[in-house]
């Protein structure tokens, strides 16, 4: 699909990976979990592009790929120019200063025996970027960037809540001055009333260092206002791309359609008109013929059943993988109404921020 000439920060073609599964007894042979299969995207430079779909779809496995945090099946990966597929792990290693991740569970990540003044250090000095005096002033200098102060780097991470710990992870994500960060679910281990807060905390540093953001959700919520792009996973695989102001006015494909009439909005009148379908999310090792979503969509028909779509551009900047998108939207309602992308990105985290702090579902508009 077209990128429409802007430049890329990263690109993914034909990536896959398959993992063993376990045995089911000791003679059988381990069957193969089709984790991420073919996927093929490119990210622009200071975007948020992110990729959402259902628990086990296959978004931590992609987003570990991108940075090599685990190795292809197939397929190559190519960061700021660059093919680093087969890079060695010495460059590699030196290139991660520019690609960075957020985890879902800050606690989890963070060592708990370090002092935060530590755990934010540390990426310092394995770069060798700063060290003594230097590193303890860029240390508190990157606290008072996700709000917090300079004496909390004497502090542990069991002292802080888990909003502040997730801050605290950002900040030794961009220790190394990254122009990449991949979010895997940064906010979804945390209380509903300050998801927002964090969302726009990757915001303002987004816009302060003009950082491209990936952002691994599983909840369109988030994703609808916070992103440029949006890729949706199905089993593996991207089944729809568009622009987030697109995707969610004219979504096409069914298992998005799905994913939006699931998203609880104040107003029905605003919901997706397709019906929440019954099953669940077929196994990775035995994946059905045809398309991956048939046995859950509700307009498959016989070619759904036979034959695997790819994905295929329907309109500039919005592909889609399935046979019959076009026919099944057209007779359907539209999506979300979603203010167009000129109408200020800010106000629709606002609206985000207010709903999540009422404890609601944030509003259409
Ligand atoms: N190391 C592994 N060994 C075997 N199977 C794995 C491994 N890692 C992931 N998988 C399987 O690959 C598939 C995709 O997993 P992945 O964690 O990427 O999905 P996800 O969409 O991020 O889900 P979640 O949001 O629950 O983390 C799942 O079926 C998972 O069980």
């Amino acid at each position: 699909m077209s990128d429409r000439g802007a430049e890329t920060m990263v690109e993914a073609v034909g990536l896959t990976r398959h993992f063993k599964a376990k045995k089911p007894s000791l003679f059988a042979r381990a069957p193969l979990v089709r984790a991420v299969e073919n996927v093929s995207f490119k990210v622009r430079r200071g975007e948020t592009f992110a990729i959402v779909g259902e628990s086990g779809c296959g978004k931590s496995t992609l987003s570990r790929l991108l940075l090599r945090l685990i190795e292809p099946t197939a397929g190559t990966i190519r960061f700021e120019d660059r093919d680093i597929t087969a890079l060695p792990a010495e460059e590699m290693r030196r290139l991660r200063r520019r690609m960075q991740m957020i985890f879902q569970d800050p606690y989890a990540s963070l060592n708990p025996r370090m002092s935060v003044g530590e755990l934010i250090g540390e990426p310092l000095s394995v770069h060798g970027i700063a060290n003594g005096k230097e590193k303890a002033a860029r240390v508190a200098e990157l606290l008072a960037k996700v709000g917090l102060l300079p004496d909390h780097a004497n502090r542990y991470p069991h002292e802080f809540s888990g909003g502040q710990r997730q801050r605290i992870g950002i900040a030794r994500a961009l220790a190394c001055g990254p122009s990449l960060l991949i979010g895997d679910e940064p906010v979804s281990a945390l209380d509903v009333s300050i998801r927002a807060q964090v969302i726009n905390l990757l915001e303002d540093l987004k816009a302060e260092f003009g950082l491209t953001i990936i952002l691994v959700a599983h909840d369109l919520a988030v994703i609808r206002h916070t992103s440029d792009r949006v890729a949706v996973m199905y089993l593996g695989e991207i089944v729809e791309l568009a622009d987030a102001a697109t995707l969610f006015s004219r979504p096409l494909h069914p298992y998005t359609r799905m994913l939006m009439a699931a998203i609880p909005v104040p107003d029905p009148r605003a919901r997706s008109a397709e019906p929440i379908t019954e099953g669940d999310l077929p196994s990775p090792t035995d994946p059905p013929p045809g398309c991956l979503f048939h046995p859950r969509c509700p307009h498959a028909r016989e070619r759904c059943r036979q034959e695997h779509p790819s994905l295929r551009d329907s309109a500039s900047g919005h592909a889609v993988a399935c046979h019959f998108a076009e026919e099944i939207a057209a007779g359907q309602s539209a999506g979300l109404a979603l203010p167009p992308e000129s109408q200020n990105r800010r106000r629709r985290i606002a609206l985000f921020a207010a709903a999540q702090a009422a404890g609601g579902a944030a509003p259409s508009q």
